[in-house]
């Protein structure tokens, strides 16, 4: 199968790149941030390293959305949640989409696959969650953090069915780009797992500018994740979502992770160090929405959520 993958950032290059190295397909990458483009279209490539070491020249296929001619079987999604409605829009006003197409995506937060589904058969998405820590140092330079073999990450129908044989395909294309898939069914309650360890990890790393190895070195670290998992599953429990990971498992995987990652400075820390917006909203933001929806305050994710964006805004009186 082909792949062609949307938003050439730091996952869409960890997709791209393992596919078309480990797996040996052919990828095409989409790409709207010109400078990103222009780079690897003057050096050849993407500049990809493995935890700072052995950088090396990977070449690759990138196209503006209105330059791009091809036909992927599947189409994997990775942009930051607030860039992804103008990107749809744009992609699908130059003709990039076909009916009989697949699409992935495991952007980090909730609100994409609503959008998604605007453009694509539902029967044909398939939701993901990836813990898989990467760093874009610059336009067409990449960081894979941790070890090769590392990675891991969940994978599910949208509609909640088993997987069909294209879904089956793109497994195992992903098991033989080593990017460690598991299969599962329940995508709302595998993507809210998620959601609330980022709301965890991505949050407060960014609040205190720390990795996640200083994070996890903090005493109190597993005591604030708690409190954090806790709000979010009596969210998820009154609104009848089902987690993949019941709250002890979830407060130990931040643990292990914190450890596992250890100089990973997650992904809403890069935009927030970069001065870009943060995900806040679709993270923290959305457990806090979905508790309020349920006659259910979430007062720390909501204080969480405005301390970010106080963060945010602060950031025009510093030298
Ligand atoms: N990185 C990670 O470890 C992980 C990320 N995710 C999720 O995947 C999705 C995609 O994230 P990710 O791949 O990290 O993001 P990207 O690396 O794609 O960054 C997104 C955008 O930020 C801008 N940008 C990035 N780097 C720079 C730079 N050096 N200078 C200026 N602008 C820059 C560009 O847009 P513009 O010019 O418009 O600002 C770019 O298109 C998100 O939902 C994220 O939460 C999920 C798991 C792990
Ligand atoms: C790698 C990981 C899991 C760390 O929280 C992540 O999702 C991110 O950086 O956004």
């Amino acid at each position: 199968m082909r792949y062609g993958v949307i938003g050439a950032g730091a996952m869409g290059y960890r997709y791209g790149v393992l596919l078309q190295e480990k797996a040996g397909i052919p990828v095409d990458f989409i790409e709207t941030w010109d400078p990103n483009r222009e780079q690897v279209q003057k050096q050849g490539g993407v500049y990809v390293s493995r935890d700072h070491e052995n950088r090396h020249l990977v070449p690759i296929n990138i196209y503006a959305p209105e330059d791009y001619h091809g036909h992927p079987d599947v189409w994997i999604v990775f942009k930051k949640q607030m860039q992804l409605a103008d990107e749809l829009e744009r992609d699908a006003a130059a003709g990039l989409f076909h009916p009989d197409q697949y699409v992935f995506s495991a952007m980090n937060g909730l609100g994409h696959f609503e959008k998604l589904a605007q453009y694509f058969n539902p029967d044909q998405m398939l939701a993901g969650t990836a813990m898989i820590a990467t760093v874009l140092n610059g336009p067409g330079d990449v960081d894979f953090m941790g070890p090769e073999n590392g990675e891991a990450m969940h994978m599910a129908p949208y509609n909640d069915q088993a997987p069909d044989e294209t879904m089956e395909e793109i497994y195992a294309d992903f098991q033989r780009a080593t990017l460690g898939p598991e299969m599962c069914g329940n995508w709302l309650g595998m993507c809210l797992t998620k959601v609330a360890f980022n709301a965890v990890c991505n949050t407060l790393c960014t609040m205190f500018e720390i990795n996640m190895g200083q994070f996890g070195s903090y005493p109190g670290a597993a005591e604030m994740a708690e409190q954090l998992f806790n709000e979010a599953h009596d969210a998820a429990a009154r609104a009848g979502i089902k987690m993949i990971e019941d709250r002890g498992q979830q407060v130990q995987s931040v643990l292990d992770s914190c450890v596992k990652l250890k100089y990973h400075y997650p992904s809403m820390y890069q935009d927030f160090s970069k001065g870009r917006p943060t995900e806040v909203d679709y993270i923290n933001g959305y457990i806090a929405r979905l508790g309020r929806k349920n006659d259910y305050p979430c007062r720390t994710h909501e204080f969480v959520t405005h301390e970010v964006h106080l963060a945010e805004q602060m950031r025009q009186y510093r030298n």
